[in-house]
């Protein structure tokens, strides 16, 4: 199910340097969100704000409703937050099954202990998310792949199994860290066509950091830009390309006067 994230004036300082000031937008359930800005923005911060890797200095973050502020990344996967990494976190020397199937961990009832005593309702669990699994890598196009170590694996496919990941814990929240990071042209045409999927099958809100504008526009209903740490405007796509303001954070003040 879908969920609404909403920030308000989230602010992170590292010591003296202000990263992020007083960012404040909601995201309707079932939207995409693209996060867009030039380099240094602070796109990634705000992201790993929202993933629990970094703990705002100031302000609110919240999951349908519940502030998820101080929430350690892994509790926030039980809430139904998942997300992946510009450089994909891969366990390299295990096959790509097992590195999809981590995913399914928040899954599973209970812990350790009644893991470990294999009782049937974790063994069926476990059958059921592992189908999943290789379900997910079969319409990704890597069901080739399950049995293979990841490491035997490109960089653009690494991408494509750490989807299938945070897709197995079934978020209603996704977070995509520049996905089309090193892919190839047909690679981010395979990409749009995955979350499109995604999308349309899952009810499930996702946003997305990316500069590859062509796969913003393809994919997103509305975007945030963020410049030097501050929300600068909010609209679609389309409007944020032809707005002065974000034109001249990514070209620079002459690039627009010169332009005039
Ligand atoms: N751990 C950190 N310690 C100190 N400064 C940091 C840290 N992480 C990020 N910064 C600084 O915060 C600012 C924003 O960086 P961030 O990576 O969030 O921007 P970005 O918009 O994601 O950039 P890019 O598009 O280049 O990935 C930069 O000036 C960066 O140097």
């Amino acid at each position: 199910m879908a969920a609404a994230l909403s920030l308000h004036d989230v602010t992170l300082h590292f010591g003296g340097v202000k990263v992020l000031q007083d960012v404040t937008f909601d995201v309707t359930p079932g939207v995409i969100l693209g996060l867009v800005g030039p380099n240094g923005a602070g796109k990634t911060s705000l992201f790993n704000c929202i993933s629990g890797h970094y703990r705002p200095s100031a302000g609110s973050i919240t999951i349908d409703g519940t502030e998820v502020v101080g929430t350690a990344p892994a509790r926030l996967a039980r809430l139904g937050l998942a997300r992946t990494f510009q450089h994909p976190a891969l366990q390299l020397d295990a096959t790509v099954l097992e590195n999809v199937l981590l995913g399914g961990h928040t899954r599973l009832r209970g812990g350790p202990v009644s893991w470990s005593l294999r009782l049937p309702g974790t063994v069926r669990a476990e059958r059921e998310i592992r189908q999943e699994a290789l379900g997910l890598l079969d319409r990704a196009q890597l069901g080739w792949a399950a049995n293979l170590p990841a490491d035997e694996l490109s960089h653009g496919l690494h991408k494509g199994v750490e989807l299938c990941r945070a897709l197995l814990s079934k978020p209603a929240v996704l977070l995509l860290d520049e996905p089309a990071a090193g892919l190839s042209h047909g690679e981010v045409e395979q990409l749009i066509d995955a979350v499109r999927r995604v999308r349309a099958e899952e009810d499930i809100t996702v946003v997305v950091v990316e500069h590859h504008m062509g796969l913003i526009s393809a994919l997103t209903d509305r975007v945030v830009v963020l410049d030097h740490g501050r929300l600068l405007m909010e609209g679609t796509a389309a409007e944020a390309q032809s707005d002065p303001r974000v034109v001249e954070a990514y070209l620079g003040k002459d690039a627009t006067d010169d332009a005039a």
